[in-house]
């Protein structure tokens, strides 16, 4: 498995004359079917119903890049020599050709090796946009972004979330910058024309209508580096002996009803400008721990969360947008000479990319087709973050676009096929439209308002009516006690009986038990005890009735989840992921999961070639894949051993050397 960076040092020359031929005859690129500037007059695109969307995008070749990257061979029969008999600095090839805008098609030109010479294979790869270099961030940013409609949906109560994906030095960091400064240029002014509408719609108070402003922004700025997160947010002084930034460990996990919030600084942004900085502040901070954690960014995800509030609506789902640069990608070969420290983040980074495929493509999957796929995004820290996008309990809408990056050059196309083979299979047809959930008498997630009045009403009224009896009970033993006897408790006419809660002050006009559902335990008290009426129920009472109601509402809606879920297995058919390479073969038990991982990482794309050519022998050959699955399996781990080990011995050969 000869590399491409060995191959094009090699026989550059003649490699560019094979694709100078091979342009020669290939049909013109197609360009974007509808100009930017009609874009900009009519969006959102035809395809902006899509749950996941998937550009490429390569970069120009950057002043002297290839000269400083990359290294002629002087003992290649076709070394180019100067004037001066020197050795001629490497000039820069192009490993990545644009053949269609949109749809999206790129080429990537793979080197090989033949007994007559070295070859190119030019292999398509499909997205539903892809960006040549020529194409900058202003049209990438229209026309991801605007013409898919993301602002809008997270202004809506949905969930937007751009990730950007490709080798190092690709160019994530590049897009996603500009990303995050045009969404914080457009997403206010955006809101306002949303609010507006809104207002006006309600005929609302004239003062906000003016100027529109409903919605609550708050911001979050996270970094994953390994399995560490940090507040980029947090401002911090204090450096460890290594000299890098301290920085307060954030805990990510499921709470106790099913969010994942992490204890971040979470700040009120309510312009451009406001909003503007916060990302120019947590992104300064980040490429100082790049420089002084040796390129920590490329090795770290990063994910600004933008959480929308509408204040007309204040019991809605929160919408959000979720911007994530994410780990430079690593093949095991460019990972093996790292440090322990490095390794290990380079293996966690690969874990939460591969889960992050899984996660992705199994989305893809469910938007497509009538089945149920488990989105397995409890995994890893990285998709825990993106739980909003995965979970499919959520009933809130959400679209994810994933911009992979290549980078231009000949000698990373090994590095640009894994890339884009990675992201190609997530791109899918539109999806078929979801309407709300059916009444469920047992689900409180289904139920209106007068139903979720309905039940709390019941509830109270069943706690009162105890607590009169209790109180009843204990006159009736004093009395008892002194020889009396207390007259019998007298029924009460319906609305009588004190709740000690005004349950339309706790349950106002638009809020459903599925919005109660969400509140913490403690928030529910607290809007109980705002509710509180007279002196029927003591605070404490109020405190202890509240607590027990919103017990019974949780365990209703846990009960229902559990349900609901076990109902979707079942009914619906289990979706055939065969075929798609990469996934672990949780039937075979020999193979620790990271050792697996970085076998597929050191395999890249020829895994799932050599499991696709093994599946179509085992159909043709009428044999048995799950005999046929573990051996193909067993023959690439032996292989991988066996190139682990040299790989090792060669390592340590060169540490004697050098001691
Ligand atoms: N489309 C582009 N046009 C011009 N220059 C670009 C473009 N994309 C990237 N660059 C430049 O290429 C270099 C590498 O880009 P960038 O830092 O964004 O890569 P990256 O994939 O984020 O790398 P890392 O993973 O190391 O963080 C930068 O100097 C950047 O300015």
């Amino acid at each position: 498995m000869a590399s491409s960076a060995t191959l094009t040092s090699t026989h550059l020359p003649t490699l560019r004359t094979i694709l100078e031929e091979w342009n020669q005859k290939r049909p013109a690129t197609k360009g974007f079917p509808v100009p930017l500037a009609e874009l900009q007059k009519s969006p959102p695109s035809k395809d902006a119903s899509k749950d996941v969307i998937v550009a490429f995008r390569t970069r120009p070749p950057l002043p002297n890049e290839a000269a400083e990257k990359f290294h002629a061979d002087p003992d290649a029969e076709d070394a180019v020599l100067d004037d001066a008999g020197k050795l001629a600095p490497v000039e820069f090839c192009a490993g990545i050709t644009v053949a269609s805008a949109e749809p999206g098609v790129f080429f990537a030109h793979v080197p090989g090796m033949k007994w007559s010479g070295p070859t190119l294979t030019h292999k398509p790869y499909e997205a539903d946009l892809a960006f040549g270099p020529d194409v900058d961030n202003e049209e990438v940013y229209q026309r991801t972004v605007v013409a898919n409609d993301m602002l809008s949906l997270a202004l809506s109560g949905g969930v937007g979330c751009i990730l950007a994906y490709g080798q190092t030095g690709s160019g994530k960091t590049y897009t996603m910058e500009s990303v995050e400064h045009r969404v914080a240029r457009d997403l206010f002014a955006q809101a306002r024309i949303v609010g507006k509408r809104l207002l006006f719609a309600q005929d609302g108070d004239h003062a906000i209508a003016e100027t529109g402003d409903i919605f609550e922004f708050n911001v979050t700025f996270l970094e994953l580096l390994g399995k560490h997160a940090s507040d980029l947010l947090e401002s911090t002084e204090e450096v460890d002996a290594s000299g890098n930034p301290v920085r307060t460990e954030v805990l990510v996990r499921e709470d106790k009803v099913g969010n994942i919030r992490p204890n971040l600084i979470s700040s009120t942004v309510s312009s451009s400008e406001e909003l503007e900085e916060l990302i120019n502040k947590a992104l300064s901070h980040r490429r100082t721990s790049s420089t002084l954690r040796n390129a920590a960014s490329s090795r770290s995800h990063a994910l600004l969360t933008i959480t929308i509030k509408n204040t007309l609506l204040p019991y809605a789902d929160e919408g959000q947008l979720i911007l994530v640069d994410l780990a430079g990608s690593e093949r095991y070969e460019d990972s093996k000479d790292h440090d322990k420290q490095r390794m290990e983040e380079a293996r966690d980074n690969n874990k939460g990319l591969m889960n992050l495929k899984e996660c992705v493509r199994a989305k893809a999957k469910m938007a497509t087709e009538d089945g149920f796929v488990h989105i397995p995004w409890r995994s890893n820290k990285l998709t825990m973050l993106l739980k909003p996008i995965f979970d499919i309990e959520s009933r809130q809408p959400s679209k994810a676009m994933i911009i992979a990056h290549v980078s231009p050059h000949i000698q990373d196309t090994i590095h640009s096929t894994n890339t884009l083979s990675y992201a190609a299979p997530f791109k899918t047809v539109p999806p078929k439209p979801r309407g709300p959930s059916p009444y469920d008498a047992q689900d409180p997630r289904t139920w209106n308002h007068d139903k979720t009045v309905e039940w709390l009403t019941a509830q109270f009224t069943k706690r009162a009516m105890k607590s009169r009896q209790a109180e009843w009970n204990v006159k009736a033993k004093s009395a008892q006690l002194a020889g009396r006897k207390l007259k019998p408790l007298a029924d009460l006419a319906p609305g009588q009986l004190d709740l000690g809660v005004d349950i339309s002050k706790l349950c106002p006009p638009g809020l459903t038990a599925k919005n109660l559902g969400m509140l913490y335990t403690t928030q529910f008290v607290q809007r109980c005890l705002e509710a509180r009426t007279g002196e029927a129920l003591t605070q404490d009472e109020v405190k202890s009735t509240a607590a027990d109601v919103f017990a019974s509402l949780f365990y209703l809606i846990l009960t229902a989840k559990t349900k609901k879920r076990n109902e979707i297995m079942k009914s619906r058919k289990k979706l055939d992921t065969e075929g798609t390479y990469g996934d672990a073969p949780r039937d075979i038990k020999d193979y620790d999961e990271e050792e697996f991982l970085e076998a597929q990482i050191y395999y890249g794309n020829d895994w799932g070639k050599i499991i696709i050519a093994a599946q179509k022998l085992c159909k043709n050959e009428g044999k048995n894949w799950t005999e046929v699955y573990p051996k193909t399996v067993d023959d690439m781990m032996v292989k991988f051993r066996a190139h682990k080990a040299a790989a090792d011995r060669e390592a340590a050969e060169k540490v004697e050397v050098e001691e």
